[in-house]
């Protein structure tokens, strides 16, 4: 069975972060893994607390993981200062961890903030040189490259500064601020469109971290990058698709509904 590590932090109310990586990646049929960074007391109404772990904590947790199992692929989320950002880049380069998924959190859907500032710096010059390919959203590109994202050219000129200055892949998700399920992903001085057919559903707590799960999961089991993205987006419109409509803000995705009429989560019961 291939294997996926997912470094991020915990989000207690399960839709995101740590949570939504399992639930993915046990969906997408891969083995998984967790190196934790932070405890978050975190609901669908927005983050109450932040529990991090020390950066000797995160390295001993990736020591464990890399020494015995061996991640086929790798998962990068929130990460929220520089001493963690530091350990993580060191520990991939000492175990040469390739299949590098980054997912440049910064914000939560619900608003709540999940970096510091000056991580940003450390994110930028330490892990993005390492992916395989990054994951931002429209405000995080804009962040990233120091340009205003409006359009779908802004995105295109956008991707290609942050491809071209990190050299790295990029799939900038158009996601709710732009145009919902189309993404673009800039690589190697070209450009491509993931068009993704929008699903009217509110409750999008996760996808962020859902969909970078996917796609690690799915370069863990050996598909190029475009079918890696091409199956996390049929992945996450299925999970959207299912309405699960669950707490008083932005809700969950239903991550099991792939297990669902096949009998299984009914014999389980
Ligand atoms: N309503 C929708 N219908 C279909 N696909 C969607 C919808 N909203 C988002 N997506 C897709 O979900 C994926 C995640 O994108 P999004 O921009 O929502 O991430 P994010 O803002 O990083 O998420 P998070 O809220 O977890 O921070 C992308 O592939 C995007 O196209
Ligand atoms: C722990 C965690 N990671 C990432 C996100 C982004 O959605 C979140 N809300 N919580």
């Amino acid at each position: 069975m291939k294997t996926a590590l997912t470094i991020a932090g915990s989000d207690s109310s399960g839709g995101a972060g740590i949570q939504a990586d399992l639930k993915t990646m046990i969906a997408n049929g891969v083995y998984a893994m967790t190196a934790i960074t932070a405890l978050t007391a975190q609901n669908t109404t927005g983050v109450q607390g932040i529990f991090e772990v020390t950066p000797e904590f995160l390295e001993q947790q990736i020591d464990s993981v890399f020494t015995d199992i061996r991640p086929d692929a790798v998962k990068i989320g929130m990460v929220s200062s520089v001493g963690l950002i530091e350990s993580i880049a060191k520990k991939l380069k000492q175990y040469e961890a390739e299949k590098i998924v980054v997912d440049p959190v910064m914000v939560a859907t619900s608003g709540s903030r999940l970096i510091s500032e000056d991580a940003i710096g450390a994110l930028k010059e330490l892990l993005l040189p390492m992916a395989t390919v990054l994951t931002p959203n429209i405000p995080e590109t804009e962040v990233l490259s120091g340009m205003e994202v409006k359009t779908a050219d802004d995105m295109i000129a956008a991707a290609k500064y942050i491809s071209e200055t990190y050299h790295c892949a990029v799939l900038c998700k158009g996601g709710h601020q732009l145009n919902d399920a189309n993404d673009l992903l800039y690589r190697n001085g070209d450009y491509k469109w993931f068009n993704g057919k929008r699903i009217d559903n509110p409750n999008t707590h996760g996808t962020g971290c859902t969909l970078s799960s996917a796609i690690a999961s799915n370069l863990a089991k050996g598909y190029d990058l475009d079918t890696a993205v091409e199956r996390a987006k049929a992945y996450i419109s299925g999970a959207l698709a299912a309405m699960l409509d669950l707490g008083q803000g932005s809700g969950p995705m239903d991550h099991g509904f792939d297990f669902r009429g096949k009998g299984f989560a009914e014999e389980k019961a």
